[in-house]
């Protein structure tokens, strides 16, 4: 797409016969019951918005509105069962709520993708508010709810567990919650858990899941088939991506059978690549606790001739946690991250970086996530791709390799005596409870998630948007992996705070913005552009 049609695009979508609210719905029979229908509405294309992904248009449900206001809804039970009752909510008679003012949101309530505008800027895309709604789709003795954990662990899981039973049980009266025991495969295979706001009273300060997990197992028809047997009315699936992945074909498939069940994923994720949202809950607690290993390393290599600390954190293909422990501790001194390609020998290479700043210092910490140099271990070792059972890389020990790397060169090729202590804390900082800042944020994500269930969304993630609750469509949470922009000033920070080389080399730069996120950066002339449009034209970061 060359400039032009971007703009003929754009000014389409800004062009006064379009303005106006306009709905589209997904081609199973969605109503617009019970939606406020504002005069002059008429049925709008989704285009601009369906442009940026290869996303399926009858999967999105689109509102747009004045100055290119586009909102991104999520699925309603009654967009696929007609005549649906409304009860009033619960809390309006709750002295905790009904004392606050406005505490219920406003249906027409929400939240914008992009926040950096200029004065012409299209309004862009929005997510719904999360919170309580006026009007319940479920009655408190009707709902059935189940909890299920997936993937690998992260602080503040029994955290979210704890809120969502709590929220149940005390903001909507539900008395019938059970536990999914040890992951997807657990609705078909295992034993569940009646939950209780006693049975998980203190779980919180403990790591881990008390519901167990697994990879794997994801069998969509024996899944719903539970689900159904059961009689469960309200799911709330907490996991990664791939668990965002399967709680969508849950959807679809309890959709496509016309089932008055609510199904709900609440992000979850150690390594932070989950898209649209501010950050994943635990990620705080693993930057945090990751100081602790980061210290370590440096009170060792300081006290030794040529000492280097190194060590390797988690981050199978993104590396927020390396860049935030790097940046928090500001005693690291190189941080190697998957999105940032290296090289080890050579004119700027990793290895004379190494040894100029054993000069200048005499020690040196290296901070390395797990996915980072995987090509040049393959590469080293020749070896063949393998899986987990989930369908992920399996990635070999870069940290381990790297280390014996670094030893090999400086006493071979060198002939320099260094000292390197290897950590890897990695499992260790997985394993703790949240932190304060990650458990405030669990209670919030999970009381959001309920409310939005009880006011029948269904088919959504529950997330922080520019630090707002918002309900995010699961199209917009799996279509892509949240990584770091290393052409983004974040990483510009972090290289500054290091001052290590960047060891990009130009066509590394270009390739990176290639893949650079949003769908809706701004450009510098206020129009917003579609990843697929990207590579035509890159703008500022
Ligand atoms: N495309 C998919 N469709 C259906 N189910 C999926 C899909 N991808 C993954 N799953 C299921 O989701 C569950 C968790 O997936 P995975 O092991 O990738 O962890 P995750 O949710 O991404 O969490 P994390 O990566 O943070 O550990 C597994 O049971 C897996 O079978
Ligand atoms: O050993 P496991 O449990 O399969 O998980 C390892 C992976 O899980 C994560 O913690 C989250 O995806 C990654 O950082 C890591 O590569
Ligand atoms: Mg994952």
């Amino acid at each position: 797409m060359d400039k032009t049609s971007i703009s003929s695009l754009n000014s389409h979508f800004l062009n006064p016969s379009v303005r106006g609210i306009s709905r589209k719905y997904s081609a199973v029979s969605f109503t617009s019951s019970g939606s406020r229908s504002v005069p002059g509405s008429r049925i709008g294309s989704p285009t601009r918005a369906m442009a940026s992904t290869n996303i399926n248009p009858s999967d999105m449900k689109i509102v747009t509105g004045e100055a290119g206001y586009v909102l991104e809804d999520v699925p309603h039970l009654r967009d696929y069962i007609p005549d649906l009752p409304t009860y009033p909510n619960p809390l309006q008679h709750n002295p905790a709520y009904s004392v606050v003012k406005q505490y219920f949101v406003d249906m027409d309530d929400s939240v914008p993708q992009k926040i950096v505008v200029h004065k012409d800027t299209a309004r862009g895309i929005h997510f719904r508010r999360a919170g309580p709604r006026q009007k319940v789709y479920f009655e408190s003795d009707e709902v059935h709810a189940c909890i299920v954990t997936c993937g690998g662990l992260c602080p503040g899981l029994n955290t979210v567990i704890r809120e969502l039973v709590c929220g149940l049980y005390h903001m909507y009266g539900v008395k019938r919650v059970l536990g999914i025991d040890g992951g997807y495969r657990g609705f078909y295979a295992r034993n569940t858990i009646p939950l209780t706001p006693k049975v998980v009273n203190d779980i919180h300060k403990r790591g881990g899941t008390i519901l167990g997990t697994s990879r794997g197992g994801h069998d969509t028809t024996k899944i719903v088939d539970s689900i159904q047997d059961r009689g469960i009315n309200q799911v709330y699936i907490i996991g990664g991506d791939g668990t965002q992945k399967g709680a969508s074909v849950i959807f679809e498939e309890v959709r496509r059978r016309g089932l008055k069940v609510a199904v709900v994923g609440i992000p979850k994720t150690i390594d932070n690549d989950i898209p649209v949202i501010d950050r994943s809950f635990g990620f705080d607690t693993a930057v945090e606790e990751a100081q602790r290993a980061i210290n370590a390393a440096h009170v060792e290599a300081e006290s030794i001739e040529n000492g280097i600390g190194f060590v390797k954190l988690m981050g199978r293909y993104s590396g927020f946690i390396a860049m935030h422990a790097t940046l928090a501790s500001r005693d690291v001194d190189c941080c190697l991250i998957p999105e940032s390609p290296f090289y080890l020998e050579g004119d700027g290479g990793l290895f004379e970086f190494i040894e100029k700043r054993l000069k200048e210092n005499g020690h040196m910490v290296i901070v390395m996530a797990e996915g980072a140099g995987q090509e040049l271990l393959s590469e080293s070792m020749n070896s063949m791709a393998k899986q987990d059972a989930s369908g992920n890389k399996l990635l070999q020990d870069v940290g381990l390799w790297m280390a014996q790397r670094i030893k090999d060169y400086f006493s071979k090729e060198k002939m320099m005596t260094i000292n390197l202590k290897y950590i890897d804390p990695t499992y260790m900082i997985r394993a703790i409870p949240g932190n304060a800042s990650d458990n405030v944020y669990c209670t919030v994500l999970a009381q959001s998630a309920v409310h939005g269930a009880m006011a029948g969304f269904t088919g959504y993630t529950s997330g922080l948007v520019n630090g707002r609750q918002t309900y995010i469509p699961f199209y917009r949470i799996t279509e892509r992996q949240h990584q770091v922009v290393i052409t983004d000033r974040m990483w510009a920070r972090l290289l500054s705070s290091t001052n290590q080389p960047s060891f990009l080399k130009a066509n590394d730069v270009i390739n990176a913005r290639k893949e650079e996120e949003p769908p809706t950066q701004l450009l510098d002339d206020g129009r917003c552009l579609d990843n697929n449009v990207l590579d035509k034209e890159i703008s500022h970061v």
